[in-house]
């Protein structure tokens, strides 16, 4: 009996199983405004038959874009084409998640297949990015960031605020909130990008404070009942992991101590030379130190791309869901494909009527 084609039900909503799509940018959006790109992508992936699909890294601000297009929730204006996702989402049975971000040292960026680099100083497409200290990251984001004031800190934890409360109008039903992958939180947290001497920086408590204020806001506008999550880059592949993985678990407590429901356990990419040991499912051992210890539910992702590494996940207690990205990319049925592969009664049926009807009765070979 698979276990990835269980329910998980967190607080009063409930997967219809454990495969969760994670936020992936989809740079198609214009002032922040989705389209039909945003809309119909989102729909056919939920149709797949995933259980939750989390919308994109969507911007609390302008410049806490990482590309200028990247989507945003700065403004009601944004409420409108995200409901209509939200809906979507939620009409193909999977529930409507979305991921609210502040790129930090990292914004103002091409995209990626317009060479994923800082945008240069004389283009006026690009932008001044903010960070906790004028650090740059290096590499093809050399740009150095401007030192955030007091000020701007509170702006972008009130940003937080209201775009969370734009979400919840827009009808999503689980909110993540970035802290990884070497954007704004992520950076706040990071020795290597973060060198404040105010009570933003310096020990473990400096640097986690505007991740656990920032969480502590969204959680009071955030419903009690809906899942609040977040994905935190735990470990950096920078030769101090074990250091990393226990400040980590500390701020996950604390983060559990403010009311967070659910960790989205993920890599810090907060600096260019790491040594990351790319394979299948190699967070995976991490995520369950991550959940064991911290005694939070835990989702997790990296190279969770076939039926049998998603099921052995699960099955082997590594996590509560796995999150599976690229591989949708390349096949919005994965569910499926997961379903066939993992010997499901009537697979067809993760899959919406209008297809389950046929496939139920057609062998299909793909
Ligand atoms: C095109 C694209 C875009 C994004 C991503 C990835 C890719 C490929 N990823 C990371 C993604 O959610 C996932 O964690 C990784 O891709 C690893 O999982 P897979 O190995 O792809 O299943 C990502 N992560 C995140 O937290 N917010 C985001 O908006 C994005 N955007
Ligand atoms: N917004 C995000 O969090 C993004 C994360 N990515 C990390 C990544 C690194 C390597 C391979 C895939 C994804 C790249 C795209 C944007």
């Amino acid at each position: 009996m698979s276990q990835l084609f269980t329910p998980f039900t967190l607080k009063s909503i409930t997967l219809r199983n454990r495969i969760a799509i994670p936020p992936m940018c989809q740079y198609s959006a214009e002032e922040g405004l989705t389209n039909e790109w945003h809309l119909s992508h989102y729909t056919s992936l939920a149709r797949g038959g995933a259980g939750l699909v989390i919308v994109e890294a969507t911007a609390v601000s302008p410049e806490g874009r990482i590309s200028p297009a990247c989507t945003g929730l700065w403004s009601d204006e944004h409420k409108t084409g995200m409901a209509a996702i939200a809906q979507g989402i939620k009409a193909a049975g999977a529930v409507p998640g979305i991921q609210i971000a502040h790129a930090g040292r990292k914004a103002s960026a091409n995209c990626p297949w317009e060479g994923d680099d800082h945008i240069a100083e004389d283009d006026p497409r690009g932008w001044q990015t903010i960070a906790p200290s004028a650090i740059a990251f290096g590499a093809n984001l050399p740009k150095q960031p401007q030192e955030m004031s007091i000020e701007d800190i509170q702006r972008v934890k009130a940003d937080f605020v209201a775009a969370a409360r734009r979400a919840l109008e827009a009808g999503f039903e689980w909110l993540e909130l970035h802290f990884a992958h070497g954007y704004l939180a992520q950076s706040f947290l990071s020795a290597h990008s973060n060198h404040r001497t105010d009570a933003y920086g310096g020990d473990l408590i400096g640097r986690s404070r505007f991740l656990l204020e920032t969480l502590q806001a969204v959680r009071e506008v955030w419903p009690e009942h809906l899942p609040l999550t977040a994905r935190l880059g735990v470990i950096e592949f920078d030769g101090r992991d074990e250091e990393t993985l226990k400040d980590a678990i500390t701020l996950a407590k604390q983060m559990k101590e403010i009311g967070l429901d659910l960790l989205s356990v993920s890599i810090g990419f907060t600096i260019p030379d790491t040594n990351i040991p790319w394979g299948p499912a190699f967070l995976a051992p991490i995520a369950e130190r991550i959940q064991r210890e911290s005694e939070l539910p835990v989702a997790s992702s990296w190279g969770i791309d076939t039926p049998e590494l998603a099921e052995s996940a699960i099955t082997n207690q590594q996590m509560e869901l796995v999150m599976i990205g690229r591989a949708h990319l390349a096949n919005p049925h994965w569910s499926f494909k997961a379903a066939k592969a993992l010997n499901l009664k009537d697979p067809a049926w993760v899959l919406p009527t209008p297809y389950a009807h046929w496939l139920a009765r057609y062998q299909s070979n793909d």
